[in-house]
C-alpha cells in the first residue's frame, strides 16, 4: 500500500445524518415562521457546512438577511444539539470497513464540514471515535472544505503529508479538497453530493464501500 494515512469525510460517507439534519431544520423553520423543507431538499443542501445549510433552507426568492441568518443559525444549533445522532445510521459496510482500515495500523482521521460541537458527540454516540487519531471539523481551521486547510491540518496531525494520504468522501467538495491539497481521492456513490451522482472520472476511483476502497488501496 502506497498510502501512509487515510482521511474520511463524515456526512454522506460514514454516517447518514440527513434524518437529524432535516429534523433540526424543520424545528428551526417552525421557530422562524418559515415554510418547511423536504428531507430530499435537505439532502441536497448538505455538504458546505452548517451556515450554508441554514442559508439554503432560508433562501426563497432571495437570500436571507443577516438578522434572519443569525436567528436561523442559533435555532439550528439549539435543535441539532438536541437531536444529533437520534436518527443517524451507518451506511452499509462502514462498521466493517472502519474496523478493517483500523486493522491496517495506518493513522485515520475524519475531515468534515460539520462544526466540532456536533462532530465530536456524534462520533462518540455512534461508537467510532476511537478509530480516529485526528478529527478536523468545519470550524477547526479558518477555512472549510473545499479549501485544502482542513486536509493539510489532518495530515500534519497524523504525521503524514498530502501526497501520501488517501481521502475518501462522497462529494465534489471532497474531490476538490483532495485535489487542492494534493491527495488521492476515492468516492462512495451513496452519499449526498448536492443531488448529483459523483462522477468516476472526477476522482481516482468510485468505490462501492469502505471495504472495496481498502482492497483497491492495497493494490494502488
Ligand atoms: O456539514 C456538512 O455540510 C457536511 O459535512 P461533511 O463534510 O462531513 O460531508
Ligand atoms: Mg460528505
Amino acid at each position: 500500500m502506497k498510502f501512509r494515512s487515510i482521511t474520511f469525510d463524515l456526512d454522506g460517507t460514514l454516517l447518514d445524518t440527513v434524518g437529524d439534519l432535516a429534523e433540526a431544520c424543520r424545528l428551526m423553520l417552525i421557530d422562524l415562521d418559515q415554510a418547511p423543507r423536504s428531507e430530499t431538499e435537505i439532502r441536497h443542501f448538505v455538504g458546505r457546512g452548517m451556515a450554508v445549510l441554514v442559508e439554503r433552507c432560508l433562501t426563497r426568492e432571495s437570500a436571507p438577511d443577516a438578522e434572519l441568518m443569525a436567528r436561523g443559525i442559533a435555532a439550528f444549533q439549539r435543535h441539532y444539539a438536541a437531536v444529533n445522532g437520534h436518527r443517524t445510521e451507518f451506511f452499509p459496510g462502514v462498521r466493517e470497513g472502519l474496523a478493517a482500515w483500523h486493522a491496517t495500523g495506518l493513522p485515520l482521521a475524519v475531515v468534515t464540514n460539520k462544526p466540532a460541537a456536533f462532530t465530536e458527540p456524534l462520533l462518540e454516540r455512534t461508537g467510532i471515535a476511537h478509530y480516529f487519531q485526528a478529527v478536523v471539523s468545519g470550524d477547526t481551521t479558518p477555512h472549510r472544505k473545499p479549501h485544502p486547510a482542513p486536509l493539510l491540518h489532518a495530515c500534519a496531525a497524523l504525521g503524514s503529508v498530502p501526497a501520501d494520504n488517501l481521502h475518501i468522501g462522497d462529494s465534489k467538495h471532497d474531490i476538490e479538497t483532495a485535489r487542492n491539497a494534493g491527495s488521492a481521492v476515492y468516492c462512495v456513490p451513496y452519499g449526498y453530493n448536492e443531488g448529483e451522482p459523483v462522477k468516476a472520472a472526477d476522482c481516482d476511483a468510485l468505490v462501492a464501500d469502505l471495504g472495496v476502497a481498502l482492497r483497491l488501496a492495497h493494490s494502488a
